[in-house]
């Protein structure tokens, strides 16, 4: 994995000077990051010391069962998505086993379809809270739970909880589920590296030993003191420069559609973790090349608010040619059709000086894309210094929570109810 910025250096980004200049507060949010660390405050990176052993163990579950369902919101359920959809792809229950369903939320269409298309008692549930008291989570659990006592005898094998408390927890005691727990200190949406994710990553037949070494080669390079040799450290001070530049978005824009997973994965590590305090980036997604056609219009000659990120796959795992016998389209692999546009794209926003700046992959493996994901952690918890802001919680959005039980127990759906 190589990361450029050289775009970004221009006249409308950040020079070289500019970072220089920040002096000690780039150090500073470095060492109060690893501070944090130190005192035991924050545990996601000690996440890659743990023994991977067990997990061989969990996998074996997987000969029981046909099917995999995983229950879960925003940190206990993302990152398992950008790493399943990352490694195994976009068609993967067409022509793969085992077949595998994300219950990521309230919408009753997307849960009933789900209950239509899978054997409950052919399938291994995944039900993921770190608080246990996730109302979405809770909800789509209860469904399951429901139907497996009326139809499946022993249904509790069927059940894998990952929880540090509340109400599933309870529940996971008294049905003597298999039970994990997280870590206190690794908050939810940095826990892709926990059991959160390896336990079901490792029964979809994710590589988690190399997923694990992909996030160790990164943390190494993120220990180092030069920002200028510190990827995560370089692209937080970029991103946190641009943003006093007056750029409020920012872009990220893979070229491959594997990869759309990352983003909305990358969406809420960059949107919790630093809105707050009246300061935030607003993270958006676009995936290359398709949104060239909807949305580059907009990044080229709209407001210059925005600072994009693109991702590149150097070599995809298919590739085929098209044929069309003549002109400039003859003979071009579909890689090198999606890679120019993608060169194109960088060149012509440079060109309206739109910053950005550039990730490479080779590949996209599990060790990429473990350099991937560990690299936006760091990167996320070195901005919270920058900005000065609580990378790890999310105060705000507790409001909503309780206000939305509150509407439950009154029976006020904003809508009349419909009873059946
Ligand atoms: O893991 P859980 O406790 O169920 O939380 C799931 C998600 O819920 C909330 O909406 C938080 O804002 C997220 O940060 C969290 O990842």
């Amino acid at each position: 994995m190589i990361m450029q910025w050289t775009d970004v250096l221009g006249a409308e980004g950040v020079s070289t000077k500019d970072i220089e200049n920040m002096g000690n507060e780039i150090e500073n949010a470095r060492m109060g990051f690893m501070e944090k660390i130190k005192n035991g405050e924050i545990g996601f990176t000690n996440l890659l010391n743990v023994d991977l052993g067990n997990y061989d163990e969990i996998k074996k579950y997987m000969e029981e069962f046909d099917y995999i369902l995983i229950i879960g919101m925003g940190g206990s359920i993302l990152g398992t998505e950008a790493i399943h959809e990352g490694i195994n792809g976009l068609y993967y229950n067409e022509h793969g086993f085992p077949k595998v369903y994300f219950l990521d939320n309230s919408d009753p269409e997307k849960t009933c379809r789900v209950l239509n298309l899978i054997d409950l008692e052919k399938t291994l549930i995944f039900v993921v809270s770190k608080s246990g008291n996730t109302l979405e989570t809770l909800a789509n659990f209860s469904i399951i739970k429901n139907i497996l006592e009326k139809k499946v005898k022993n249904y509790e094998k069927n059940i894998i909880a990952i929880t540090n408390g509340g109400y599933l927890k309870k529940l996971a005691e008294k049905g003597g589920y298999i039970l994990f727990n997280i870590p206190e200190n690794v908050s939810g949406r940095y826990s892709v590296f926990s059991d959160v994710g390896l336990a079901p990553l490792s029964c979809l037949g994710i590589n988690i030993k190399e997923l694990i070494s992909g996030a160790k080669i990164m943390d190494k390079l993120c220990k180092k003191e030069d920002v200028f040799e510190n990827p995560a450290l370089m692209s937080a001070t970029i991103h946190y420069l641009m943003y006093k530049k007056r750029k409020n978005i920012s872009v990220i824009m893979p070229y491959a559609e594997r990869l759309y997973k990352f983003g909305m994965w990358y969406r809420q590590l960059w949107a919790e973790s630093l809105g707050k305090d009246g300061i935030g980036q607003t993270p958006l997604v676009s995936l290359g090349a398709k949104d060239q056609h909807s949305l580059l219009q907009l990044y080229m000659d709209g407001p210059k608010d925005k600072i994009v990120t693109f991702i590149r796959v150097n070599t995809f795992s298919e590739d085929i040619k098209t044929e069309y016998g003549e002109g400039n389209l003859n003979m071009h692999n579909l890689s090198e059709i999606i890679n120019s546009e993608q060169l194109a794209t960088e060149m012509s926003l440079t060109n309206h000086k739109v910053p950005n700046v550039k990730i490479i992959l080779e590949e996209l493996n599990e060790t990429t894309l473990g350099m991937l994901l560990y690299m936006y952690e760091m990167q996320t918890a070195f901005s919270g210094e920058l900005f000065g802001v609580n990378s790890f919680d999310q105060p705000a959005v507790e409001e909503e929570k309780k206000l939305t039980w509150r509407l439950l127990e009154e029976g006020n759906y904003g809508n009349k109810r419909i009873s059946k």
